[in-house]
């Protein structure tokens, strides 16, 4: 029994968190690799959504500060781990297991972006490099490096296949091969328990690595072009890459067929962890909700918590039936928790290590060498006989297609160029989408910022204008003020005046007072003088009087004294008033001036970035750019077109030359055979002609001899005649015709028909025999087929026997004159005997000839009658 390994990769911030200035959040003990202290803290400082008080279930994280979170799992490695240390450590210890017959599985499992397919397959198009140590590489193409490194050195007997599958939206998809029939997993019952099969799954035999990197390319960019049609499947799609390693080490059955033992390596890239949140039960995708994930989830975590007879909802999801072996089955299992170190994917994260230490807690029962997990020699060969059936009639098919024929791999790799040329359309085509959206975007922003400087103005206007009211409301304001001020100083003036004057009025009437106080003071004493001393009253008087001048005086200085105070006290006060009034306003109006020349200027800004704005976002800048846009798509089209178009004309070409070649070998070989066989017909003919020739020159010569003595018969037999019907003329001079019987004319008259018809065949026969004997002479003149059809044409004098000279060019022609020939010949033999003697002659020859054997027909008759 073994626990599940479980190692965590965190990388370095990717751009897009640098932009964001997002904060590192997680700590790990050393930056490369930790083994022995496999820590690794997230820390929640700046977190306020968190809830940090959320604990795992399994244990194994605490909280050691309220405001950290530490996990522990196996293996740490940080953003300056390497590929091929993260090979070396994680993956090659479970590669060896796999060589010695255990089947093994390593699982990436992270949030989208954090380095699962990096991990597994690497930075895709370097994944050619591998032999040039390219640091890119990823786990699949380092494992098929080793395993068939491995396999040179091993003195087994080895068979290495693979197959790749693509799990989207519960959705099987083989990507290495088009058109699969539908797939479907189903449970195969072994003696070590059941395992997970997948029926119509292609597996790909493969020889060497590089032909597995093939594959593993193939697949890769299917499932790019997938992403590139569906927004972001990548994230959404899992894929599994499965090599199975067919091993025999000499071990035989009782009939001597070989055994081979099978071990299954699974390299799975999982979907986007982000999918799931931390109890494993809530999506939050927008789309479609990804049913595999949400039950590996569960999977995990009731397997973590090893109850015992509990239910594992395996079958709950495609994924987790896939990996049922995998996870808490019969399989040595390796999972790379893949995480960001960025604050900004801090929930992620933690949920990302929640599931990773809850495997880790996942127990597995690794077995191995079963017999269950093998196959008979006879089954594999049987099987890769059926793949080799399966692709020659695919090929065939290919072939049979409309269309041209290519090499398979030409195929492929017009197919892939094909592909990625659309890709690449796509792609601009995309950005392109993107950059106009980009465009519309800034183009709505900039409204709206232009709409909110606009209302910026506006407001501004408006408090400008507010604020010149309020200025001319307090320079009115002043100037009443000063107006009052004045009119309250000639007030003061006025009052100060009257109270001047009343002053004086007082004390004139203090004075008046007085005097006649004085004087009637004066009346008494000068009455009461009469009694007493006149002096001392004088005295008394006078000092009466000089007291009352110096109370007079008193008062009216204090009167002056008191009016002057008030008189300054207003004056001072009013005028301190007014001076402070007055610097408030000037301050006031120096504040208002600063302010509506700071106001101007900022409108003035304004405006300008305004213009600068409406300048750059004007419809000729807009249509500029559109039209640089749409001119560089043109341009990437066009030239993806073009090279598109090339490639496939000169694949035709090729082709065409291929086909041409081949289609004018296949006629050459024809024209050889037939002219093979008519070779060989020409020597029969020429054989059987060399046979009928003297036969027939014997027979033309008879012929002539028969025709010559018929001639010479002929004439004496006119000869003959002439004497006779000279006889007969005589006769008939001598003898009167009542003295002749009268013939029978009817009878005479059918006669005379039985000749002419009789005439018309020999002369028709006489003409065929013309004929033959002219086409006997062609035909001998040709000496058959060694003089070119054309020489002989030449060379024919007579103008019917030109028009026949096309008929001659061609061999069937010459063939089926010289078998008319020689019908004919066999015609002249037939009826040799009896017509020929008495033909061949000219026509007019034979007219008179006949003439004169219908007369003596006629003779006779008259002389039998
Ligand atoms: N450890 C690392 N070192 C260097 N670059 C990395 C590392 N991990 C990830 N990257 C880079 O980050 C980017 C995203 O990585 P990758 O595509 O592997 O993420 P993913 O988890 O598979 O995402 P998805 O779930 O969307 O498929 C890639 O450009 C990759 O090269």
């Amino acid at each position: 029994m073994s626990n599940i390994q479980v190692v965590v990769r965190c990388r370095s911030r990717n751009q897009r968190e640098v932009d964001a200035r997002s904060p590192i959040v997680v700590e790990i003990p050393n930056d490369r690799c930790s083994i022995d202290d496999p820590y690794i803290t997230v820390n929640y400082n700046h977190i306020t959504t968190t809830n940090t008080n959320t604990s795992s279930s399994t244990g194994s994280s605490s909280p050691l500060l309220s405001n950290q979170r530490t996990y522990k799992v196996d293996q740490v490695y940080g953003s300056q781990a390497d590929q091929s240390l993260v090979f070396k450590n994680v993956a090659l210890p479970l590669f060896n297991e796999f060589f010695n017959g255990f089947n093994v599985t390593i699982l990436a499992y992270g949030q989208t972006g954090t380095g699962k397919t990096f991990t597994m397959c690497g930075n895709e198009p370097d994944i050619d490099k591998l032999e040039e140590c390219d640091e890119n590489i990823g786990i699949i193409p380092r494992v098929l490096h080793e395993l068939f490194s491995k396999l040179k050195d091993s003195d087994c007997d080895y068979v290495v296949k693979c197959s790749y599958l693509e799990l989207y939206n519960e959705d099987l998809k083989d990507l290495l091969q088009e058109d699969a029939r539908p797939l479907k997993i189903y449970e195969q019952n072994g003696k070590s328990g059941k395992s997970i099969k997948i029926q119509n799954l292609c597996e790909r035999q493969i020889t060497d690595y590089k032909q597995g990197f093939k594959y593993l390319k193939m697949g890769l960019d299917k499932r790019k072009t997938a992403a590139t049609k569906l927004n972001d499947v990548s994230s959404r799609s899992h894929t599994i890459f499965t090599i199975n390693l067919y091993k025999n080490h000499g071990e035989q059955d009782l009939s001597g067929d070989s055994r081979y033992h099978i071990a299954k390596m699974n390299l799975v890239d999982l979907a986007g962890s982000e999918n799931v949140n931390r109890s494993g039960s809530i999506v939050k995708e927008t789309g479609s909700i990804n049913q595999s994930l949400l039950t590996l989830g569960r999977v995990i975590n009731t397997l973590s918590e090893q109850k015992p007879n509990q239910h594992i909802p395996y079958r709950e999801s495609k994924l987790t039936r896939l990996l049922q072996d995998s996870i808490g089955g019969n399989t040595k299992t390796t999972l790379i928790a893949t995480i960001s170190p960025a604050k900004v994917n801090i929930d992620e994260t933690c949920s990302t290590l929640d599931y990773a230490s809850k495997a880790k807690n996942i127990k597995n029962i690794p077995q191995i060498g079963h017999e269950s997990d093998s196959i008979m020699k006879k089954t594999l060969v049987k099987n890769l006989s059926v793949e080799i059936v399966r692709l020659n009639s695919d090929l065939v098919a290919t072939r049979s297609k409309n269309g041209i024929y290519l090499d398979p791999e030409n195929y492929q790799d017009l197919v892939q160029e094909n592909e990625s040329l659309k890709t690449s359309l796509k792609e601009s085509q995309l950005a392109n989408e993107s950059i106009r959206f980009k465009l519309q975007e800034v183009k709505e922003s900039s409204k709206v910022e232009i709409d909110k400087i606009k209302s910026r103005m506006n407001k501004l206007d408006g408090k400008n204008k507010q604020l010149s009211t309020d200025n001319h409301a307090l320079l009115s304001e002043t100037q009443k003020m000063s107006i009052e001020n004045e009119q309250l100083r000639q007030k003061l003036n006025r009052v100060s005046v009257q109270m001047t004057h009343s002053s004086d009025k007082l004390s004139k009437v203090l004075f008046e007072n007085l005097n006649s106080s004085i004087t009637t003071i004066k009346d008494t004493i000068t009455k009461d003088s009469q009694k007493h001393n006149i002096d001392d009253l004088i005295q008394a008087q006078l000092q009466l009087t000089s007291q009352l001048e110096k109370y007079n005086h008193d008062i009216d200085l204090k009167v002056k004294a008191s009016n002057d105070k008030v008189r300054s006290l207003v004056n001072d006060g009013l005028s301190n008033i007014l001076d402070n009034y007055r610097l408030l306003s000037d301050k006031i109006s120096t504040n208002q001036r600063e302010y509506i020349i700071s106001l101007q200027q900022q409108i003035s800004q304004l405006k300008q970035s305004n213009e600068q704005l409406a300048t750059y976002l004007s419809t000729d800048r807009l249509a500029l750019l559109s039209n640089n846009l749409s001119e560089q798509i043109t341009g990437i089209t066009e030239s993806v077109f073009t090279e598109f178009k090339n490639t496939i004309i000169k694949s035709i070409d090729d082709n065409k030359n291929k086909l041409c070649n081949s289609q004018l070998q296949a006629v050459r070989g024809n024209v050889d055979k037939e002219s093979q066989i008519l070779q060989q017909h020409m020597m029969s003919w020429r054989q059987e002609l060399s046979n009928i020739f003297p036969s027939i020159e014997k027979e033309v010569g008879a012929h002539d001899q028969n025709v010559q003595s018929s001639m010479k018969s002929a004439a004496n037999f006119g000869k003959q005649g002439q004497e006779r019907i000279n006889e007969l003329l005589h006769e008939s001079n001598t003898f009167s015709l009542s003295d002749i019987p009268q013939p029978d004319i009817t009878k005479l008259e059918t006669i005379s028909k039985n000749l002419s018809t009789d005439h018309d065949k020999l002369v028709e026969d006489l003409t065929h025999v013309k004929n033959n004997l002219g086409e006997i002479e062609l035909f001998d003149a040709k000496n058959a087929f060694k003089i070119s059809p054309i020489k002989i044409a030449q060379s024919t004098a007579s103008p019917d026997k030109k028009q026949s000279t096309p008929s001659r060019r061609s061999p069937p022609a010459q063939v089926s004159r010289i078998a008319r020939a020689s019908t004919i010949v066999g015609s002249v033999r037939n009826r040799d005997d009896t017509k020929i003697p008495k033909l061949n002659r000219s026509k007019s020859f034979d007219d008179k000839e006949n003439r004169n054997v219908k007369r003596r027909k006629i003779l006779q008759l008259i002389d039998n009658q």
